[in-house]
């Protein structure tokens, strides 16, 4: 397939960074030259990683020195399948075009690609800076030229799935009491997203975060206007959910034997024959079943995790009659460098329809991958409110990409979702403020930053 070449022919081999004093660096690995300096998994937990691929995903292999002389050796290289093309564009610094045309003004546009351009009024319609803007002398540009070819494929609609209450929550060190949960989710249905994924019917010993999980259905098992997947580990979990109230499952597998065994008790080979007990039991009640494959790129145990696998995990689920398989970068290792041999693996497999991706945000890649995973084919995006979670048994796992992000992405590029971002900011700081937290989406932080300085003007 040809896929892959299609969204990475667009990209320059190499780039300038200018926090580096003109070292050239290849696209993929720039960013990792921003990211924390920290290693959240450890060069120890990679242990099969060759020292060349382990310098291409850690930050410290790519630390710029003080001194310009040893600069030059900062280059690292990217995938085998990337060439080393040097554009000769450097990044000038230059700004865009941006004009203050009042004090005291605050609309913001997020794109300016013509038809593209998108204002949030629901945000700021309930915070009173109607009248305020800033404005581009480029705003009305229509989409031509290279703008047309990058955007062209993207999905007009992303349902968004909401992983907050279930992915989100399961990770914290307190447990967060049923009431909160409950009023949680209400603020998530209500900014208009179309699936919360609600809880786990997964065992109490092992995940006592969610052990709440009937009362938590309970309280939606009536509620029309979204679906309330839940996960459910095997026959005794989806029965229990089926008590509750659930009309829709999730089950998990792996792609990497060592994760499926800490994480489920088992093989990835038996836990693919308790998902097909499931997904036969869910067929008697005419229930969709959501399929997961977590470790789509990196395993915390086993290191790098072959494209073959994930799809062979991948068309396994949907065999037995998944109606969707969600690919969960689990430890956040990816990158659009790595994603995209994963995604045009299971897209050979399964239509990509079927689709869904999962992103956690440890090395700050998720929105690119998602960017990619779109340009892909690929409509259906999870996401957790604030950008809480991680997964208990993957040591090192961050929190998924927030939910605010990927929908400030999405409508700057034109893609509707439904979703009201002034709601589902209410929802996060209700969250945060119970778990007397900052936000993880950036979005939140800087748009409560914008609205609390305009309301001081
Ligand atoms: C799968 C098991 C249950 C196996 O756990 P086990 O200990 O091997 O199970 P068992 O069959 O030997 O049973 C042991 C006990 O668990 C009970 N049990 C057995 N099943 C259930 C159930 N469904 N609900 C409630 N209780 C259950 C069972 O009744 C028994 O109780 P006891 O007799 O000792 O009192 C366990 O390993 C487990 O619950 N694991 C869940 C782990 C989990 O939830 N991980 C996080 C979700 S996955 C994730 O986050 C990744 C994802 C999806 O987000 C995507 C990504 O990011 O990659």
């Amino acid at each position: 397939m040809m896929l892959t070449p299609k969204v990475l022919s667009k990209c320059p081999r190499r780039i300038t960074c200018v926090t580096c004093a003109f070292v050239q660096v290849p696209f993929f690995t720039a960013s990792l030259m921003m990211s924390s300096l920290e290693e959240p998994l450890g060069i120890d937990n990679l242990p099969n990683w060759s020292a060349q691929k382990l310098q291409r995903f850690t930050s410290s292999a790519c630390r710029p020195k003080q001194d310009d002389s040893e600069m030059s050796n900062c280059t690292i290289e990217g995938r085998h399948h990337i060439s080393s093309y040097i554009c000769n564009e450097e990044y000038t610094g230059e700004r865009q075009p941006w004009e203050k045309i009042r004090p005291k003004s605050f609309t913001l546009r997020t794109s300016y690609f013509g038809r593209y351009q998108r204002v949030y009024d629901g945000l700021y319609g309930s915070r009173d800076l109607q009248g305020c803007y800033f404005s581009s002398s480029r705003s009305d540009r229509e989409i031509t030229g290279p703008t047309s070819k990058l955007l062209r494929d993207l999905p007009s609609f992303v349902n968004v799935v909401e992983v907050g209450p279930r992915d989100g929550l399961q990770n914290e060190k307190n447990i967060v009491p049923t009431p909160v949960k409950i009023e949680l989710i209400r603020r998530l249905v209500s900014s208009g997203l179309p699936v919360v994924e609600a809880t786990s019917f997964v065992s109490p010993k092992w995940v006592p975060q969610l052990a709440d999980a009937k009362d938590v259905m309970e309280a939606f098992r009536n509620l029309e206007g979204a679906r309330f997947p839940v996960l459910t580990p095997n026959l005794k979990g989806f029965e229990a959910a089926v008590a509750a109230g659930a009309k829709e499952v999730a089950v998990f597998a792996s792609a990497s034997e060592s994760f499926s065994k800490s994480n489920i008790n088992c093989s990835i080979k038996d836990s693919l024959a308790r998902y097909r007990d499931v997904t036969v039991a869910a067929k008697g009640f005419a229930m969709p079943v959501r399929g997961y494959v977590s470790c789509v790129v990196g395993c915390p145990i086993e290191g790098e995790v072959p494209p073959s696998k994930v799809a062979y995990v991948s068309k396994q689920l949907y065999d037995m009659g998944c109606s969707e398989i969600s690919l969960g970068d689990t430890i956040g290792v990816g990158t659009p460098g790595t994603v995209l041999p994963m995604l045009e693996a299971v897209m050979s497999v399964v239509p990509v329809q079927k689709l869904a991706v999962h992103f956690h945000d440890t090395y700050g890649q998720s929105l690119p991958n998602i960017l990619v995973s779109l340009q892909m084919g690929i409509s259906i995006v999870d996401s957790s409110i604030a950008g809480l979670g991680g997964c208990p048994y993957a040591k090192g796992a961050s929190g998924n990409v927030a939910t605010e992000d990927v929908v400030y992405m999405l409508h700057g590029l034109g893609i509707e979702t439904n979703v009201d971002l002034g709601k589902l900011m209410a929802a996060g700081d209700f969250i945060c403020k119970h778990l007397q937290r900052q936000s993880g989406s950036k979005t939140a932080i800087a748009l409560t930053r914008i609205t609390a300085n305009a309301s001081k003007m």
